[in-house]
């Protein structure tokens, strides 16, 4: 995006800069153009100045002026923009002329210049539409002062005529490209001539286009973009007047002629710069795939990850666990043993156990079935489980019919309390068991406690070891019951 603006705006600044160049540039042009016009009339009209002075002097009959013929041609020889020139009378009779040939018969009281003159006793120089030559058949700008007797009143007309390809020749020196144009025009809209020539044109009236219209009467000289009436190409458009005379010239330059580099360095940029775009899609849409695919592997290894976490968490607890009756097994029993030993060690409190260990068992399975003898200790396990109420609680299968219940910062009374409770409860779920005295399935329990002090610290192996001989000292009692270590015999 920042590419594509940065490549707009920079080739709007280049075509800017052109059609800025190239404006300067027709300006430029018009002025020398409309300084070259000026020298040309102003070197004619001073011609023609000399002339009419010349003739006033005289008189318009004196034969004196009939006898100016070799001057003038001499005069028209030196000047080669010069087409031709010529005395009138007042009737508008040829006088005299630079070709040296007498055409008494000629007259050109019909033209324009001579009808002006002949009404308007004005001492300015009247430059006119273009005519072709009587003499010369040529196309000429007519160029003419009038002449008056000594009292003033019409004495006849000085003409001098200017070869229309002058101009035409020197414009067509100069390059305005392919489309571009050059064009000398009267101040009433007249055009005299034009590069390209196109003799068409000559005279056509420009009278109503903007030049005439808005241009000139605001400024004697400028520059504006507009679409030609002539053709309809689009144009740069200077113009420049000349101050002492009626002319007017202008410089076109085709709009696609000063953009033509500019539209090939623009397309050849462009192109580029598409090149690069395309490069820069393409090298992103396959970063953007790599990092999906990196994405989605991340997500895939993640996920594995979680898998195998839940996996060796079931592992773990199954390694903690026991299959049968989903308490925990001796192996973790001996672990957390081990932990809560040094914690109780370093003051954290009693320490103790219950050990229980099921009623003629052995008869249970005899009489009802091993399986039966499973569900059996299913049920007392969950006994056993629901007597895990403290977080640090631990409810054991320790081996066969043998379970326990490891009780932290509980002492010797709370735990026996726990073993009654315990034994009441399974002998309370009323399994039926006919080799059992009860009738029911029951339990035998033994209860230790140790509470390490700075003098004693017992042995880890005691608090299992002297449950265990409570436990024999309540099967030795009579079973279904409950015994403590402390109120063993030998303890006491
Ligand atoms: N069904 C079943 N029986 C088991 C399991 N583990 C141990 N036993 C049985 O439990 C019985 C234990 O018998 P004994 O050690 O003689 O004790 P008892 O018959 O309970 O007699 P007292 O403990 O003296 O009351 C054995 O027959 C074992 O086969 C078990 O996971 N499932």
């Amino acid at each position: 995006m920042a590419i594509t603006l940065l490549h707009g705006w920079q080739s709007w600044s280049a075509r800017h800069s052109d059609l800025d160049n190239a404006r300067i540039a027709s300006g430029n042009m018009a002025k020398a153009l409309s300084q070259h016009a000026n020298d040309a009339f102003q070197a004619i009209d001073g011609l023609l100045l000399n002339v009419t002075d010349r003739v006033s002097a005289l008189g318009m009959g004196s034969p004196l002026v009939m006898e100016m013929a070799p001057l003038l041609h001499r005069l028209s020889e030196e000047m080669p923009e010069l087409d031709g020139l010529l005395i009138c009378d007042e009737l508008g009779y040829w006088v005299v002329n630079s070709s040296g040939e007498s055409h008494l018969d000629g007259n050109n009281s019909d033209r324009p210049y001579f009808i002006y003159h002949r009404d308007h006793d004005e001492r300015t120089p009247l430059i006119g539409a273009v005519l072709r030559s009587r003499s010369t058949n040529r196309w000429v700008i007519p160029i003419s002062r009038r002449i008056n007797h000594r009292d003033g009143s019409f004495a006849g007309v000085a003409l001098a005529t200017i070869d229309l390809a002058y101009f035409t020749r020197f414009y067509s020196t100069f390059d305005v490209g392919t489309k571009g144009s050059i064009g000398l025009l009267l101040r009433n809209g007249t055009l005299l001539t034009r590069q390209p020539f196109d003799d068409k044109l000559i005279n056509r009236d420009f009278s109503d286009s903007p030049l005439f219209r808005q241009l000139l009467p605001a400024a004697p000289n400028g520059s504006v973009a507009n679409n030609s009436r002539i053709d309809g190409v689009r144009r740069l458009f200077s113009y420049q007047a000349i101050k002492k005379y009626p002319v007017v010239v202008t410089v076109a330059l085709s709009e696609d002629d000063v953009l033509a580099d500019w539209y090939q360095e623009t397309l050849v940029y462009s192109m580029g710069v598409l090149i690069l775009l395309l490069m820069i899609a393409t090298f992103g849409w396959r970063l953007i795939g790599q990092i999906e695919l990196r994405l989605q592997a991340e997500l895939k290894a993640l996920k594995a990850k979680d898998e195998l976490q839940e996996l060796n968490r079931t592992l773990e607890m199954l390694a903690h666990r026991d299959g049968l009756t989903g308490l925990a097994n001796r192996r973790h029993f001996d672990d957390m043993l081990e932990k809560e030993y040094r914690r109780a060690c370093r003051g954290g409190g009693p320490l103790s156990l219950v050990l229980i260990d099921v009623d003629f068992f052995k008869q249970y399975n005899d009489i009802y079935g091993h399986q039966a003898g499973d569900e059996c200790l299913r049920q007392i396990g969950k006994v056993l489980k629901g007597m895990e109420r403290r977080p640090a609680d631990l409810a054991v299968r320790y081996g066969g019919e043998e379970m326990l219940l490891l009780l932290p910062d509980t002492d010797e009374a709370g735990a026996a309390q726990m073993a009654e409770t315990i034994r009441a409860g399974i002998q309370a779920l009323g399994i039926v068991h006919s080799a059992n005295p009860a009738g029911v399935v029951t339990v035998s329990a033994g209860v230790n406690s140790i509470l390490p002090g700075r003098q004693h610290i017992p042995p880890i192996d005691e608090l299992v070891g002297q449950a265990d001989a409570a436990l024999y000292e309540a099967k030795r009692g009579g079973r279904n019951q409950v015994r403590q270590a402390r109120q063993m015999p030998d303890t006491a």
